[in-house]
């Protein structure tokens, strides 16, 4: 037997694996670096996340992938070239945490890599007849598995794809395996650049569970202040939209998109909701005048109705629904605000912390679990083709050497 698979098998047999989970969303404002212990697979898995940080990217990181993110053209001599650099970028992000938490990589099991999104394409979004779902993520395996000598398992989305499915969320695995409750009926809302739920309704029935993302979470908002405020990433506290006034004709041209129509589960990202997205929305409404304050006050209740009407559906189908949080928009208060006054029905606004998860480290534990079960899950728990949940063990393997 080849060592790697021998290594791999008894990492398998063990009663719990260390495992990174690493996760570089569509904000870039960072790669996401969670060590978790993962005790046991499938409905019995366990995490305890020993350490967890956000490894900021620098201008030159957010430049180079600027240029091809999001696009529908762009530079394909770029996009090869940036495959491995990113791949081994985030090889090296691992290591500086190995060092800084003292920690032996030979302990580490595996590590999950989600990589860097750079398209992607449900068929409800193209208009290619002769194609149905497609998604990309850069940031190679082999090269983060090269560089810190730990096998490494990414590329998670591309089975979901082949199985039939949109290749996200992908969400709905972890927030199964970990967060369902017999006792309460619990929407897991995850507020990154785009915005996601999980519904899990109580008695852990799989067919009612799904997951879906619901419109942009940061993604406008984060654009619109990089372009007109100097060196500020996002909107630090809302204090530029609370400074402002909404807009409704503006909101809501904002709200007429045909994305809001489908039917939930579906699948988005910030190729539909972008800064042009705003700019049509402007023109047609002829709101191009507004102060900067105005736009963003428009765009934070935006963003907080699409969430809010999502929110409100998985309300009419289970009662006392309780949502949890996650993201980098839970620090946002004026949109947090906004989601409990829109949201009468829910019964209560939490956070993950309130279910032993960091929310900012939600999504890296995500891909934990989701390499945890590639490697010790017996079977797919969860498999349900109404709903967009494709019944297979995602992730591909690389190996360091
Ligand atoms: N103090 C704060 N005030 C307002 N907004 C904040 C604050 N801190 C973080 N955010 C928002 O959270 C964003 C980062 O969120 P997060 O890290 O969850 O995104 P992501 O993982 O890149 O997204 P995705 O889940 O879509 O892949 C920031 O760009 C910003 O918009
Ligand atoms: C293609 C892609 O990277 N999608 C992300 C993005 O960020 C949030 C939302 O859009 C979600 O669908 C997905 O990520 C999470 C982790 C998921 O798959 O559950």
């Amino acid at each position: 037997m080849h060592p790697h698979i021998k290594a791999l098998y008894n990492s398998a047999l063990k009663p719990s694996r260390l495992i990174i989970g690493l996760m570089s969303g569509t904000s870039l404002d960072g790669l996401d670096v969670a060590l978790c212990k993962v005790t046991g697979a499938g409905l019995n898995t366990h995490i305890e996340v020993l350490n967890f940080t956000t490894v900021d990217y620098n201008d030159d990181y957010k430049t180079k992938i600027k240029q091809v993110f999001a696009k529908r053209e762009c530079d394909l001599e770029l996009v090869t070239l940036l495959h491995p650099w990113v791949g081994k970028l985030h090889g090296n992000m691992v290591n500086q945490c190995l060092a800084k938490w003292n920690i032996n990589p030979a302990s580490i099991d595996v590590i999950a890599s989600h990589g860097q999104s750079i398209y992607h394409c449900p068929q409800s979004q193209h208009n290619h007849k002769s194609f149905t779902n497609g998604t990309l993520q850069i940031g190679d395996s082999d090269q983060i598995a090269v560089t810190t000598g730990i096998t490494t398992i990414g590329d998670f989305r591309q089975k979901h794809i082949a199985a039939g499915g949109e290749g996200a969320p992908l969400a709905v695995y972890g927030d199964y395996l970990y967060f369902s409750s017999a006792v309460e009926s619990r929407v897991l809302l995850n507020m990154g650049g785009i915005a996601n739920l999980t519904f899990l309704p109580k008695n852990g029935d799989a067919n009612g569970v799904f997951s879906s993302d619901i419109g942009p979470g940061n993604t406008i908002m984060d654009a619109y202040v990089q372009q007109h405020f100097k060196d500020m990433h996002y909107d630090d506290g809302a204090k530029i939209a609370k400074a402002g006034k909404v807009n409704t004709p503006l909101l809501n041209a904002l709200c007429n998109n045909a994305f809001f129509k489908l039917p939930m589960p579906k699948t988005t990202g910030p190729e539909v909701f972008n800064l042009a997205y705003l700019n049509a929305a402007q023109q047609l409404t002829n709101t191009q005048h507004l102060s900067h304050e105005d736009v963003m006050a428009t765009l934070n209740t935006f963003t907080a109705t699409a969430i809010a009407n999502a929110l409100n559906e998985c309300a009419e189908r289970e009662q006392n629904c309780v949502v949890y949080a996650s993201g980098g928009g839970i620090h946002n208060p004026l949109l947090m605000a906004q989601l409990t006054a829109l949201c009468p029905r829910i019964k209560a606004f939490k956070n993950t912390d309130d279910l032993g998860i960091n929310p900012d480290a939600k999504e890296a534990v995500l891909f934990a679990i989701l390499a945890n079960e590639c490697l010790a899950g017996e079977q797919q728990h969860l498999s349900n083709t109404a709903q967009g949940i494709a019944g297979v063990t995602m992730g591909k393997v690389s190996f360091a050497d």
